[in-house]
Protein backbone atom coordinates (compact mmCIF):
# COMPACT_ATOMS: atom_id res chain seq x y z
CA UNK A 1 0.00 0.00 0.00
CA UNK A 2 1.18 3.28 -0.99
CA UNK A 3 2.46 5.35 2.38
CA UNK A 4 0.06 8.26 1.05
CA UNK A 5 -3.09 6.01 0.72
CA UNK A 6 -2.78 4.15 4.14
CA UNK A 7 -5.54 5.93 5.67
CA UNK A 8 -8.32 3.40 6.29
CA UNK A 9 -11.52 4.79 4.68
CA UNK A 10 -14.15 5.28 7.06
CA UNK A 11 -15.86 2.47 7.93
CA UNK A 12 -19.56 1.80 6.30
CA UNK A 13 -20.03 -1.16 8.92
CA UNK A 14 -21.53 -0.65 12.28
CA UNK A 15 -18.59 -3.09 13.48
CA UNK A 16 -15.69 -1.56 12.31
CA UNK A 17 -17.62 2.16 13.29
CA UNK A 18 -17.24 0.73 16.73
CA UNK A 19 -13.36 0.19 16.53
CA UNK A 20 -12.62 3.68 17.96
CA UNK A 21 -15.87 5.62 18.38
CA UNK A 22 -15.75 9.37 16.93
CA UNK A 23 -18.36 10.06 19.35
CA UNK A 24 -15.84 11.15 21.76
CA UNK A 25 -14.33 13.33 19.13
CA UNK A 26 -17.80 15.01 18.87
CA UNK A 27 -18.57 19.01 19.60
CA UNK A 28 -16.43 18.44 22.84
CA UNK A 29 -15.30 21.97 22.88
CA UNK A 30 -18.28 23.82 23.87
CA UNK A 31 -17.37 26.26 26.40
CA UNK A 32 -19.12 27.03 29.94
CA UNK A 33 -18.43 27.67 33.57
CA UNK A 34 -19.13 24.10 34.56
CA UNK A 35 -17.25 22.80 37.98
CA UNK A 36 -14.51 20.98 36.28
CA UNK A 37 -12.44 19.68 39.54
CA UNK A 38 -12.83 15.82 38.03
CA UNK A 39 -10.69 16.63 34.82
CA UNK A 40 -7.77 18.58 37.06
CA UNK A 41 -5.58 16.96 39.25
CA UNK A 42 -2.71 17.60 41.53
CA UNK A 43 -0.77 15.01 43.14
CA UNK A 44 -1.45 15.04 46.91
CA UNK A 45 1.27 13.51 49.33
CA UNK A 46 0.07 10.71 51.18
CA UNK A 47 1.36 9.46 54.78
CA UNK A 48 4.71 9.10 53.92
CA UNK A 49 6.00 7.03 56.59
CA UNK A 50 3.38 4.60 56.15
CA UNK A 51 4.62 4.79 52.17
CA UNK A 52 8.18 4.19 53.34
CA UNK A 53 7.26 1.26 55.18
CA UNK A 54 5.30 -0.35 52.30
CA UNK A 55 7.39 0.79 49.71
CA UNK A 56 10.60 -1.30 51.97
CA UNK A 57 8.23 -4.08 51.92
CA UNK A 58 8.32 -4.34 48.65
CA UNK A 59 11.63 -3.61 48.21
CA UNK A 60 12.62 -6.61 49.98
CA UNK A 61 10.08 -9.07 48.35
CA UNK A 62 8.03 -9.46 51.73
CA UNK A 63 4.72 -7.67 49.83
CA UNK A 64 3.81 -10.93 47.63
CA UNK A 65 3.49 -9.33 43.92
CA UNK A 66 2.58 -12.43 42.10
CA UNK A 67 5.24 -15.34 41.96
CA UNK A 68 4.70 -15.97 38.39
CA UNK A 69 5.77 -12.23 37.68
CA UNK A 70 9.23 -12.47 39.42
CA UNK A 71 9.63 -15.45 37.40
CA UNK A 72 8.75 -14.07 34.11
CA UNK A 73 10.93 -11.14 34.89
CA UNK A 74 13.98 -13.16 35.77
CA UNK A 75 13.34 -15.16 32.46
CA UNK A 76 15.65 -13.76 29.45
CA UNK A 77 12.79 -14.59 26.88
CA UNK A 78 10.12 -12.80 28.71
CA UNK A 79 9.27 -9.51 28.09
CA UNK A 80 8.65 -8.85 31.64
CA UNK A 81 12.83 -9.68 31.46
CA UNK A 82 14.88 -6.68 33.15
CA UNK A 83 18.53 -6.73 34.26
CA UNK A 84 18.22 -3.39 35.28
CA UNK A 85 16.44 -2.10 38.34
CA UNK A 86 14.43 1.04 38.53
CA UNK A 87 17.01 2.92 40.48
CA UNK A 88 19.56 1.95 37.87
CA UNK A 89 17.00 4.30 35.04
CA UNK A 90 18.19 7.18 36.96
CA UNK A 91 14.09 8.43 37.87
CA UNK A 92 13.85 10.92 40.26
CA UNK A 93 13.44 9.82 43.95
CA UNK A 94 9.98 11.21 43.62
CA UNK A 95 9.27 9.37 40.61
CA UNK A 96 11.09 5.71 42.14
CA UNK A 97 8.30 6.59 45.21
CA UNK A 98 5.43 6.41 42.83
CA UNK A 99 6.45 3.38 40.57
CA UNK A 100 7.17 1.51 44.21
CA UNK A 101 3.86 2.74 45.80
CA UNK A 102 2.42 1.00 42.53
CA UNK A 103 4.05 -2.39 43.21
CA UNK A 104 6.30 -2.41 40.75
CA UNK A 105 9.15 -4.15 41.77
CA UNK A 106 11.68 -4.35 38.75
CA UNK A 107 10.92 -2.83 34.96
CA UNK A 108 9.99 -4.78 32.26
CA UNK A 109 11.80 -4.96 28.83
CA UNK A 110 10.17 -1.61 27.15
CA UNK A 111 10.21 0.30 30.30
CA UNK A 112 14.21 -0.86 30.73
CA UNK A 113 14.76 -0.21 27.16
CA UNK A 114 12.77 2.27 26.52
CA UNK A 115 13.77 4.88 29.31
CA UNK A 116 16.62 5.56 28.82
CA UNK A 117 15.72 6.60 25.15
CA UNK A 118 13.36 9.13 25.85
CA UNK A 119 15.33 10.06 28.60
CA UNK A 120 18.70 11.09 26.80
CA UNK A 121 19.89 14.57 26.12
CA UNK A 122 19.25 15.88 23.68
CA UNK A 123 15.90 14.22 23.60
CA UNK A 124 15.46 11.89 21.15
CA UNK A 125 12.20 10.51 19.29
CA UNK A 126 10.91 6.84 19.96
CA UNK A 127 8.75 4.71 17.74
CA UNK A 128 8.10 1.74 20.07
CA UNK A 129 6.15 -1.51 19.98
CA UNK A 130 5.98 -3.75 23.12
CA UNK A 131 3.25 -7.18 23.61
CA UNK A 132 -0.04 -6.21 24.95
CA UNK A 133 0.43 -5.76 29.12
CA UNK A 134 3.59 -5.21 28.89
CA UNK A 135 3.72 -1.90 31.01
CA UNK A 136 3.96 0.64 28.10
CA UNK A 137 2.05 2.64 29.41
CA UNK A 138 3.68 3.17 32.96
CA UNK A 139 6.70 3.66 30.41
CA UNK A 140 5.53 7.16 28.92
CA UNK A 141 4.26 8.23 31.85
CA UNK A 142 7.49 7.71 33.40
CA UNK A 143 9.26 9.41 30.76
CA UNK A 144 6.56 12.56 30.71
CA UNK A 145 7.04 13.32 34.53
CA UNK A 146 10.46 12.96 34.23
CA UNK A 147 10.61 15.72 31.44
CA UNK A 148 8.28 18.07 33.09
CA UNK A 149 9.49 21.28 34.64
CA UNK A 150 7.14 21.50 37.86
CA UNK A 151 7.88 25.12 38.06
CA UNK A 152 6.24 25.78 35.17
CA UNK A 153 2.81 26.39 35.22
CA UNK A 154 1.66 25.28 31.90
CA UNK A 155 1.26 22.35 29.66
CA UNK A 156 4.43 20.98 28.59
CA UNK A 157 3.58 17.23 27.85
CA UNK A 158 0.65 16.03 25.73
CA UNK A 159 -0.34 12.38 25.46
CA UNK A 160 -3.58 11.33 22.78
CA UNK A 161 -5.04 8.33 23.29
CA UNK A 162 -7.59 6.99 21.00
CA UNK A 163 -10.57 6.88 23.29
CA UNK A 164 -12.11 8.65 26.34
CA UNK A 165 -12.23 5.45 28.30
CA UNK A 166 -8.69 5.10 27.53
CA UNK A 167 -7.82 8.54 28.38
CA UNK A 168 -9.09 8.64 31.70
CA UNK A 169 -7.22 4.73 32.43
CA UNK A 170 -3.99 6.83 31.41
CA UNK A 171 -4.54 9.82 33.31
CA UNK A 172 -5.15 7.69 36.21
CA UNK A 173 -1.72 6.06 36.33
CA UNK A 174 -0.03 9.84 35.90
CA UNK A 175 -1.72 10.90 39.26
CA UNK A 176 -0.64 7.31 40.89
CA UNK A 177 2.94 7.63 39.64
CA UNK A 178 3.19 11.38 40.10
CA UNK A 179 1.24 11.55 43.64
CA UNK A 180 5.16 12.08 45.17
CA UNK A 181 5.22 15.21 43.37
CA UNK A 182 2.67 17.34 44.71
CA UNK A 183 3.46 20.61 42.58
CA UNK A 184 2.79 18.52 39.47
CA UNK A 185 -1.04 18.51 38.11
CA UNK A 186 -2.53 16.95 35.42
CA UNK A 187 -5.43 18.03 32.76
CA UNK A 188 -8.16 15.98 31.24
CA UNK A 189 -8.51 17.33 27.64
CA UNK A 190 -11.61 15.15 27.20
CA UNK A 191 -15.80 15.74 25.94
CA UNK A 192 -17.38 17.45 29.08
CA UNK A 193 -14.01 19.16 30.28
CA UNK A 194 -15.53 22.98 29.40
CA UNK A 195 -13.60 25.29 30.11
CA UNK A 196 -13.83 29.41 30.64
CA UNK A 197 -13.27 30.77 27.37
CA UNK A 198 -9.78 32.40 27.33
CA UNK A 199 -8.74 30.53 30.63
CA UNK A 200 -5.22 29.19 30.08
CA UNK A 201 -4.55 26.07 31.74
CA UNK A 202 -1.46 25.49 34.48
CA UNK A 203 -1.35 21.90 34.41
CA UNK A 204 1.98 20.88 33.22
CA UNK A 205 0.83 17.00 31.95
CA UNK A 206 -2.42 17.58 29.42
CA UNK A 207 -4.21 14.04 28.84
CA UNK A 208 -6.55 13.50 26.26
CA UNK A 209 -8.30 12.68 22.87
CA UNK A 210 -7.60 14.47 19.53
CA UNK A 211 -10.55 16.47 18.74
CA UNK A 212 -10.40 17.78 22.51
CA UNK A 213 -6.43 18.30 22.49
CA UNK A 214 -6.57 19.90 19.11
CA UNK A 215 -9.42 22.47 19.96
CA UNK A 216 -7.51 23.24 22.89
CA UNK A 217 -4.28 23.94 21.34
CA UNK A 218 -6.01 26.09 18.42
CA UNK A 219 -9.63 27.35 18.59
CA UNK A 220 -9.57 27.78 22.29
CA UNK A 221 -6.11 28.55 22.98
CA UNK A 222 -6.22 26.85 25.98
CA UNK A 223 -2.94 25.36 25.48
CA UNK A 224 0.04 27.27 23.40
CA UNK A 225 1.54 24.38 21.96
CA UNK A 226 4.74 26.22 20.91
CA UNK A 227 5.82 25.19 24.78
CA UNK A 228 5.04 21.42 24.53
CA UNK A 229 8.62 19.78 24.79
CA UNK A 230 7.00 15.75 24.60
CA UNK A 231 4.05 14.74 22.76
CA UNK A 232 2.89 10.82 23.48
CA UNK A 233 0.82 9.21 20.65
CA UNK A 234 -0.71 6.20 22.86
CA UNK A 235 -1.36 3.00 20.38
CA UNK A 236 -0.07 5.24 17.51
CA UNK A 237 -0.84 2.81 15.12
CA UNK A 238 -4.93 3.18 15.56
CA UNK A 239 -4.25 7.05 15.96
CA UNK A 240 -2.69 6.56 12.53
CA UNK A 241 -4.87 4.23 10.65
CA UNK A 242 -8.09 5.86 11.56
CA UNK A 243 -8.21 8.91 9.13
CA UNK A 244 -10.17 10.86 11.89
CA UNK A 245 -7.30 10.59 14.28
CA UNK A 246 -4.81 11.07 11.66
CA UNK A 247 -5.82 14.22 10.80
CA UNK A 248 -6.13 15.71 14.11
CA UNK A 249 -2.94 14.41 15.38
CA UNK A 250 -1.24 15.35 12.44
CA UNK A 251 -2.72 19.12 12.85
CA UNK A 252 -1.24 19.39 16.59
CA UNK A 253 1.66 17.64 15.53
CA UNK A 254 2.12 20.71 13.27
CA UNK A 255 1.80 23.37 15.83
CA UNK A 256 4.29 21.82 18.17
CA UNK A 257 8.03 23.35 18.12
CA UNK A 258 10.49 21.50 15.56
CA UNK A 259 12.57 19.78 18.42
CA UNK A 260 9.38 18.84 20.60
CA UNK A 261 10.07 14.95 21.51
CA UNK A 262 7.81 12.42 19.71
CA UNK A 263 6.80 8.95 21.35
CA UNK A 264 5.30 6.59 19.87
CA UNK A 265 3.36 3.19 21.32
CA UNK A 266 1.57 0.60 20.67
CA UNK A 267 1.49 -3.27 21.03
CA UNK A 268 0.53 -3.34 17.20
CA UNK A 269 2.27 -1.71 13.56
CA UNK A 270 0.91 -3.21 10.17
CA UNK A 271 3.58 -2.78 7.78
CA UNK A 272 1.86 0.40 6.09
CA UNK A 273 1.48 2.43 9.14
CA UNK A 274 4.80 1.48 10.84
CA UNK A 275 6.26 3.11 7.66
CA UNK A 276 4.21 6.13 7.97
CA UNK A 277 4.97 6.28 11.59
CA UNK A 278 8.77 6.28 10.24
CA UNK A 279 7.96 9.21 7.97
CA UNK A 280 5.97 11.75 10.39
CA UNK A 281 8.67 10.75 13.10
CA UNK A 282 12.09 12.60 12.55
CA UNK A 283 15.22 10.30 12.94
CA UNK A 284 13.54 7.94 15.70
CA UNK A 285 14.88 5.53 17.63
CA UNK A 286 13.15 2.41 16.92
CA UNK A 287 12.15 -0.46 19.03
CA UNK A 288 10.17 -3.02 16.75
CA UNK A 289 9.24 -6.58 18.04
CA UNK A 290 9.74 -9.81 15.36
CA UNK A 291 6.11 -11.16 14.31
CA UNK A 292 6.93 -14.22 16.00
CA UNK A 293 7.67 -11.84 19.49
CA UNK A 294 3.62 -10.51 18.95
CA UNK A 295 2.05 -13.03 20.96
CA UNK A 296 2.28 -13.61 24.51
CA UNK A 297 3.08 -17.39 25.39
CA UNK A 298 1.05 -16.70 28.85
CA UNK A 299 -2.05 -16.44 27.04
CA UNK A 300 -3.24 -19.77 26.02
CA UNK A 301 -5.54 -19.83 22.36
CA UNK A 302 -8.16 -22.06 21.56
CA UNK A 303 -11.11 -22.67 19.44
CA UNK A 304 -14.73 -23.98 19.69
CA UNK A 305 -15.89 -25.36 16.22
CA UNK A 306 -19.86 -24.57 16.21
CA UNK A 307 -22.49 -24.12 13.52
CA UNK A 308 -24.65 -21.41 14.85
CA UNK A 309 -24.86 -18.41 17.20
CA UNK A 310 -26.97 -20.66 19.45
CA UNK A 311 -24.59 -23.16 19.51
CA UNK A 312 -21.77 -20.31 20.34
CA UNK A 313 -24.46 -19.45 23.27
CA UNK A 314 -24.30 -23.43 24.00
CA UNK A 315 -20.54 -23.61 24.47
CA UNK A 316 -19.51 -20.55 26.16
CA UNK A 317 -22.26 -21.70 28.67
CA UNK A 318 -19.92 -25.07 28.68
CA UNK A 319 -17.06 -23.50 29.32
CA UNK A 320 -18.17 -20.84 32.14
CA UNK A 321 -20.09 -24.73 33.55
CA UNK A 322 -16.92 -25.95 33.74
CA UNK A 323 -14.23 -23.49 35.07
CA UNK A 324 -13.85 -20.46 37.14
CA UNK A 325 -13.45 -17.61 35.28
CA UNK A 326 -13.24 -14.28 37.20
CA UNK A 327 -13.60 -11.81 35.14
CA UNK A 328 -14.37 -11.89 31.30
CA UNK A 329 -14.30 -9.65 28.41
CA UNK A 330 -16.24 -11.28 25.36
CA UNK A 331 -16.18 -10.08 22.08
CA UNK A 332 -18.73 -9.62 18.84
CA UNK A 333 -18.78 -8.31 15.65
CA UNK A 334 -22.20 -5.71 16.23
CA UNK A 335 -23.67 -4.27 18.73
CA UNK A 336 -26.64 -5.68 17.91
CA UNK A 337 -24.57 -9.53 18.79
CA UNK A 338 -23.32 -7.75 22.14
CA UNK A 339 -27.21 -6.65 22.83
CA UNK A 340 -28.63 -10.30 22.36
CA UNK A 341 -25.72 -12.35 23.95
CA UNK A 342 -25.43 -9.53 27.12
CA UNK A 343 -29.51 -10.30 27.51
CA UNK A 344 -29.01 -14.60 27.26
CA UNK A 345 -26.17 -14.36 29.75
CA UNK A 346 -28.28 -11.94 32.31
CA UNK A 347 -30.54 -14.65 31.67
CA UNK A 348 -28.45 -17.45 32.70
CA UNK A 349 -28.26 -15.07 36.15
CA UNK A 350 -24.28 -13.91 35.31
CA UNK A 351 -23.90 -10.62 36.23
CA UNK A 352 -23.14 -8.88 32.67
CA UNK A 353 -22.48 -5.32 31.60
CA UNK A 354 -22.96 -4.27 28.06
CA UNK A 355 -20.62 -1.58 26.86
CA UNK A 356 -20.81 -0.52 22.67
CA UNK A 357 -20.01 2.17 20.74
CA UNK A 358 -23.84 3.99 21.03
CA UNK A 359 -23.60 4.58 24.28
CA UNK A 360 -22.32 8.10 25.59
CA UNK A 361 -18.67 8.58 26.62
CA UNK A 362 -19.66 9.00 29.81
CA UNK A 363 -21.70 5.76 30.49
CA UNK A 364 -18.78 3.65 28.91
CA UNK A 365 -16.30 4.99 31.25
CA UNK A 366 -18.98 4.02 33.93
CA UNK A 367 -19.57 0.69 32.77
CA UNK A 368 -15.65 0.02 32.53
CA UNK A 369 -15.46 1.49 36.17
CA UNK A 370 -17.89 -0.95 37.53
CA UNK A 371 -16.36 -4.03 35.71
CA UNK A 372 -12.87 -2.88 37.08
CA UNK A 373 -13.99 -2.76 40.14
CA UNK A 374 -15.46 -6.26 39.76
CA UNK A 375 -19.57 -5.89 39.94
CA UNK A 376 -19.81 -7.27 36.88
CA UNK A 377 -17.52 -10.20 36.04
CA UNK A 378 -18.59 -10.49 32.14
CA UNK A 379 -18.35 -7.44 30.19
CA UNK A 380 -19.99 -7.79 26.33
CA UNK A 381 -18.57 -5.63 24.16
CA UNK A 382 -17.50 -4.79 20.75
CA UNK A 383 -14.46 -3.16 19.26
CA UNK A 384 -14.59 -0.32 21.07
CA UNK A 385 -13.25 -1.91 23.84
CA UNK A 386 -10.29 -3.99 22.37
CA UNK A 387 -7.61 -1.70 23.28
CA UNK A 388 -5.67 -0.82 26.17
CA UNK A 389 -8.27 -1.20 29.04
CA UNK A 390 -6.22 -2.86 32.12
CA UNK A 391 -8.42 -4.93 34.07
CA UNK A 392 -5.90 -7.31 36.08
CA UNK A 393 -8.45 -9.76 36.92
CA UNK A 394 -10.00 -10.94 33.32
CA UNK A 395 -8.46 -14.37 32.85
CA UNK A 396 -10.50 -15.03 30.39
CA UNK A 397 -10.86 -13.39 26.57
CA UNK A 398 -14.32 -14.70 24.59
CA UNK A 399 -13.92 -13.67 20.65
CA UNK A 400 -17.96 -14.59 20.29
CA UNK A 401 -17.21 -13.66 16.65
CA UNK A 402 -13.88 -13.16 15.32
CA UNK A 403 -12.31 -9.77 14.57
CA UNK A 404 -12.74 -9.06 10.85
CA UNK A 405 -11.78 -5.68 8.59
CA UNK A 406 -14.77 -4.37 6.56
CA UNK A 407 -13.94 -6.33 3.54
CA UNK A 408 -14.25 -9.65 5.93
CA UNK A 409 -10.54 -10.37 6.38
CA UNK A 410 -8.53 -11.22 9.24
CA UNK A 411 -7.96 -8.52 11.42
CA UNK A 412 -4.95 -9.56 13.14
CA UNK A 413 -4.19 -6.62 14.78
CA UNK A 414 -7.79 -6.31 16.69
CA UNK A 415 -7.02 -9.99 17.72
CA UNK A 416 -4.13 -9.06 19.51
CA UNK A 417 -5.29 -6.60 21.43
CA UNK A 418 -8.82 -7.91 21.89
CA UNK A 419 -6.53 -11.38 23.51
CA UNK A 420 -4.25 -8.79 24.92
CA UNK A 421 -7.41 -8.19 27.66
CA UNK A 422 -6.06 -10.59 29.71
CA UNK A 423 -2.87 -12.17 30.74
CA UNK A 424 -1.76 -8.50 31.82
CA UNK A 425 1.66 -8.64 33.38
CA UNK A 426 2.59 -12.00 33.57
CA UNK A 427 -0.51 -12.88 34.54
CA UNK A 428 -2.38 -16.26 32.85
CA UNK A 429 -4.84 -16.20 30.22
CA UNK A 430 -7.30 -18.10 28.58
CA UNK A 431 -8.68 -17.07 24.81
CA UNK A 432 -11.25 -18.39 22.69
CA UNK A 433 -12.47 -18.13 19.72
CA UNK A 434 -15.73 -19.75 18.63
CA UNK A 435 -15.64 -20.57 14.93
CA UNK A 436 -19.14 -20.94 13.27
CA UNK A 437 -18.54 -21.41 9.36
CA UNK A 438 -16.42 -22.17 6.73
CA UNK A 439 -15.57 -18.63 6.52
CA UNK A 440 -14.50 -18.28 9.99
CA UNK A 441 -12.27 -20.98 10.64
CA UNK A 442 -10.71 -19.42 7.13
CA UNK A 443 -10.44 -16.33 9.26
CA UNK A 444 -8.46 -18.20 12.44
CA UNK A 445 -6.36 -20.01 10.12
CA UNK A 446 -5.19 -16.65 8.17
CA UNK A 447 -4.81 -15.42 11.64
CA UNK A 448 -2.52 -18.47 12.74
CA UNK A 449 -0.22 -18.24 10.13
CA UNK A 450 -0.43 -14.47 10.41
CA UNK A 451 1.34 -15.14 13.91
CA UNK A 452 2.65 -18.23 12.96
CA UNK A 453 1.04 -19.59 16.17
CA UNK A 454 -1.43 -22.40 16.92
CA UNK A 455 -4.78 -22.00 17.92
CA UNK A 456 -5.73 -25.26 19.59
CA UNK A 457 -9.10 -26.82 19.29
CA UNK A 458 -11.33 -27.08 21.80
CA UNK A 459 -14.31 -29.16 22.88
CA UNK A 460 -16.61 -27.96 24.67
CA UNK A 461 -19.01 -30.71 25.07
CA UNK A 462 -15.88 -32.13 27.29
CA UNK A 463 -15.91 -30.97 30.55
CA UNK A 464 -12.93 -32.38 31.67
CA UNK A 465 -11.02 -30.80 28.55
CA UNK A 466 -12.18 -27.46 29.38
CA UNK A 467 -11.04 -28.19 33.13
CA UNK A 468 -7.77 -29.19 31.59
CA UNK A 469 -6.91 -26.53 29.65
CA UNK A 470 -7.90 -23.67 33.12
CA UNK A 471 -4.98 -25.27 34.91
N1 LIG B 1 7.29 -2.81 36.11
C1 LIG B 1 6.10 -3.26 36.45
N2 LIG B 1 5.95 -4.13 37.47
C2 LIG B 1 4.72 -4.61 37.82
N3 LIG B 1 3.56 -4.28 37.16
C3 LIG B 1 3.66 -3.43 36.12
C4 LIG B 1 4.92 -2.87 35.72
N4 LIG B 1 4.69 -2.06 34.65
C5 LIG B 1 3.36 -2.09 34.42
N5 LIG B 1 2.75 -2.92 35.29
C6 LIG B 1 1.30 -3.25 35.35
O1 LIG B 1 1.04 -4.09 34.24
C7 LIG B 1 -0.27 -3.86 33.73
C8 LIG B 1 -0.19 -3.64 32.24
O2 LIG B 1 0.53 -2.44 31.98
P1 LIG B 1 0.11 -1.42 30.83
O3 LIG B 1 -1.35 -1.15 30.87
O4 LIG B 1 1.05 -0.29 30.91
O5 LIG B 1 0.44 -2.30 29.54
P2 LIG B 1 0.48 -1.85 28.03
O6 LIG B 1 1.75 -2.41 27.47
O7 LIG B 1 0.26 -0.39 27.90
O8 LIG B 1 -0.75 -2.68 27.47
P3 LIG B 1 -1.68 -2.46 26.16
O9 LIG B 1 -0.86 -2.82 24.96
O10 LIG B 1 -2.79 -3.43 26.37
O11 LIG B 1 -2.12 -1.04 26.17
C9 LIG B 1 -0.82 -2.66 34.47
O12 LIG B 1 -1.76 -3.10 35.42
C10 LIG B 1 0.39 -2.05 35.16
O13 LIG B 1 0.05 -1.45 36.39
Amino acid sequence: MATDSWALAVDEQEAAAESVSPREETDDSEVSSQNNALFFTSFPTEDRAAQSLLNKLIRSNLVDTTNQVEVLQRDPTSPLYSVKSFEELRLKPQLLQGVYAMGFNRPSKIQENALPMMLAEPPQNLIAQSQSGTGKTAAFVLAMLSRVEPGNKYPQCLCLSPTYELALQTGKVIEQMGKFHPELSLAYAVRGNKLERGQKISEQIVIGTPGTVLDWCSKLKFIDPKKIKVFVLDEADVMIATQGHQDQSIRIQRMLPRDCQMLLFSATFEDSVWKFAQKVVPDPNIIKLKREEETLDTIKQYYVLCNNRDEKFQALCNIYGAITIAQAMIFCHTRKTAGWLAGELSKEGHQVALLSGEMMVEQRAAVIERFREGKEKVLVTTNVCARGIDVEQVSVVINFDLPVDKDGNPDNETYLHRIGRTGRFGKRGLAVNMVDSKHSMNILNRIQEHFNKKIEKLDTDDLDEIEKIAN
